[in-house]
């Protein structure tokens, strides 16, 4: 396939476990051609990102300059940007990547319902395609799908997330959406059986507005798990999903970045591109 011919990659983020992983999914990719590595080490700048990823030399520099990298990617035109970061600036990260015209895919969690609402005002505005998608993974999202078919039967349900401890963010961006998900078959689940107390704050997790509790778990040896567990009277439902790599994230990456190019506005949820 021609250079011309190939969707232009910025990959913020592009030293992280995700970011890595990343990096080597597009450069693998005939399609795509990775033109902008940014992350926040200055140790790192100027060092090939590929002989950094572990897939050999790709001639793209590290840089801390996400302002630079998304001029230098506007010029190549229809550029996307996938931004695997951290919560604290991703909102302005977004905000900056669809003023430049470059589409943002991210992957990042953390972002609130009002900030969704505000980028999707601006991405619409804008005219630029936009993907927030707190889970690549096919199989959450064909666990989502089980749920929200669940749902229809059952009226009590609680959401447990289990990640690797140097997660940012809790509850995960992903129980957020399934919980958000559930209130669109039912607008509230849980219906108090008893006066609850707390003896240690905390012991119940955190309730959505949904009414769903979240119970996030942390711990070294986990990758990302989710249980969606069911109850009514008699019997328990439980979903599951395991990543046990990150490797399982990836198609669901490349196809952000192959969807993304028509789309003129701000599409939250991969179950939205499927
Ligand atoms: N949507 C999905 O399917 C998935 C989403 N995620 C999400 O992706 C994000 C990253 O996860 P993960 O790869 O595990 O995290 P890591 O901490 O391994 O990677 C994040 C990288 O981004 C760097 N970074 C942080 N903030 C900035 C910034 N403002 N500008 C540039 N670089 C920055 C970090 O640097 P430093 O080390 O110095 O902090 C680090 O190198 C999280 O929000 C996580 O929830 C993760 C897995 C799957
Ligand atoms: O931080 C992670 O690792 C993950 N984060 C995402 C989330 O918050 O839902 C997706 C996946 O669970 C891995």
């Amino acid at each position: 396939m021609s250079n011309q011919s190939q969707i232009p990659v910025v990959v913020n983020g592009a030293m992280g476990r995700m970011g890595c992983e990343i990096v080597k999914a597009i450069a693998a990719a005939d399609d795509m051609k990775l033109v902008g590595a940014i992350d926040r080490k200055p140790e790192a700048v100027g060092q090939d990102i590929g002989e950094i990823a572990g897939c050999g030399p790709l001639e793209v520099p590290v840089t801390m300059d996400l302002e630079a990298t998304l001029v230098m990617a506007q010029s190549e035109g229809n550029a996307v940007m996938v931004d695997v970061t951290h919560p604290a600036k991703i909102y302005e990260q977004v905000r900056a990547a669809i003023a430049y015209g470059v589409r943002p895919v991210v992957g990042t969690t953390g972002l609130t319902p009002e900030q969704i609402i505000q980028l999707a005002e601006f991405a619409e505005k804008a005219s630029v395609g936009c993907l927030i998608i707190p889970n690549f993974a096919i199989g959450v999202i064909l666990m989502q799908q089980a749920a929200l078919k669940a749902a229809e039967y059952f009226d009590h349900v609680e959401i447990i997330e289990l990640h690797h401890n140097r997660k940012a963010d809790a509850p995960s961006g992903t129980a957020v959406k399934t919980a958000q998900m559930l209130q669109e078959v039912k607008p509230s689940f849980n219906p108090p059986q008893v006066k609850e107390t707390e003896t240690l704050p905390g012991a119940r997790g955190g309730t959505t507005p949904e009414g769903i509790n979240i119970h996030s778990v942390r711990l070294p040896g986990l990758v990302a798990h989710q249980e969606i567990m069911f109850g009514a009277p008699g019997q328990v439902y439980t979903l599951r999903h395991d990543a046990m790599d990150r490797v399982c994230f990836m198609p669901g990456v490349l196809l952000c970045v192959r969807k993304i190019l028509p789309l003129k506005s701000l599409l939250y949820g991969l179950d939205k591109l499927l």
